[in-house]
C-alpha cells in the first residue's frame, strides 16, 4: 500500500509541475485576480460555485475572502452559492438541480460582478447555466476546469484549464490556484505590504 501513496503523490506533483510550466495558465490566473480586485474596488462582488469537492472549494475560497488569507485586512465581498440548503433544495425540487446556481445569480448578480465556476469536467449543467446567465447580465466569468475545458470553455472570460483529466488531481491543482488567486486579489486590493507571517 505504501507504494501507492508514493505513486499518487508523484501524480499530484507532476500535475502541479505541468500547471507551473503553463505560462498561459499562469497569466490567466493573474488576470482573473486583477479583474476581481478591480470589481471589488468598485463595490462589486465575487460569487463562486461548483459541485462535490468543488462545492467545498467554493466555500473554502470564499472563507478566505471574507475572513483573511495572508493579509490582516477588512473583509472582501464574496459569496458561495453552495451553502444555503433551503435554496438548493427548493430550487432543485421545484425547478431542477441544473438551475440551483443560475437562480441565485438571477437573484444576486449585478453587472460588473464576477462569477467563478469550478468544474473538473467543465460540463456540469448547473455551472454551465450559471455561466450562460452571467454572460447576459454582464457578470464577468472565470472558469476553473480540467479535461480540456469542456463545454464551459466558451462561456468563460478567464479560463483556467488544468492540463489533466483525472478529477482528484485537477481538484488538487484547483485548490493551489484558488489560494494564489485570492492572495493576488489581496495584493491588488490592499497593496503588497503587511503580509501575515
Ligand atoms: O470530490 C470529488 C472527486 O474527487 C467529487 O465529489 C466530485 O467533485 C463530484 O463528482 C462532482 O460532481 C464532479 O463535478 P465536476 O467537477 O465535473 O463539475
Ligand atoms: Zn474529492
Amino acid at each position: 500500500m505504501k507504494h501507492i501513496v508514493h505513486e499518487q503523490l508523484g501524480k499530484t506533483i507532476a500535475v502541479l509541475e505541468k500547471v507551473r510550466a503553463d505560462e498561459t495558465l499562469l497569466g490567466v490566473v493573474a488576470e482573473a485576480a486583477e479583474v476581481t480586485a478591480e470589481a471589488m474596488l468598485k463595490g462589486r462582488k465575487l460569487m463562486v460555485a461548483g459541485n462535490g469537492g468543488s462545492a467545498a472549494d467554493s466555500q473554502h475560497l470564499v472563507a478566505e475572502f471574507v475572513s483573511r488569507l495572508v493579509k490582516d485586512r477588512p473583509a472582501l465581498r464574496a459569496i458561495a452559492l453552495t451553502v444555503d440548503s433551503s435554496i438548493l433544495t427548493a430550487v432543485g425540487n421545484d425547478y431542477g438541480y441544473e438551475k440551483c446556481f443560475e437562480r441565485q445569480i438571477e437573484a444576486l448578480g449585478q453587472q460588473g460582478d464576477v462569477f467563478l465556476g469550478i468544474s473538473t469536467s467543465g460540463n456540469s449543467p448547473n455551472v454551465l447555466r450559471a455561466l450562460a446567465l452571467c454572460r447576459t447580465l454582464g457578470v464577468v466569468t472565470i472558469g476553473f476546469s480540467g479535461n480540456g475545458g469542456g463545454k464551459m470553455a466558451p462561456l468563460c472570460d478567464y479560463n483556467v484549464i488544468v492540463p489533466c483529466d483525472t478529477t482528484m488531481n485537477i481538484q488538487e491543482s484547483h485548490l493551489a490556484l484558488e489560494h494564489i488567486y485570492c492572495m493576488l486579489v489581496e495584493r491588488c486590493y490592499f497593496g503588497a505590504e503587511s503580509t501575515l507571517v
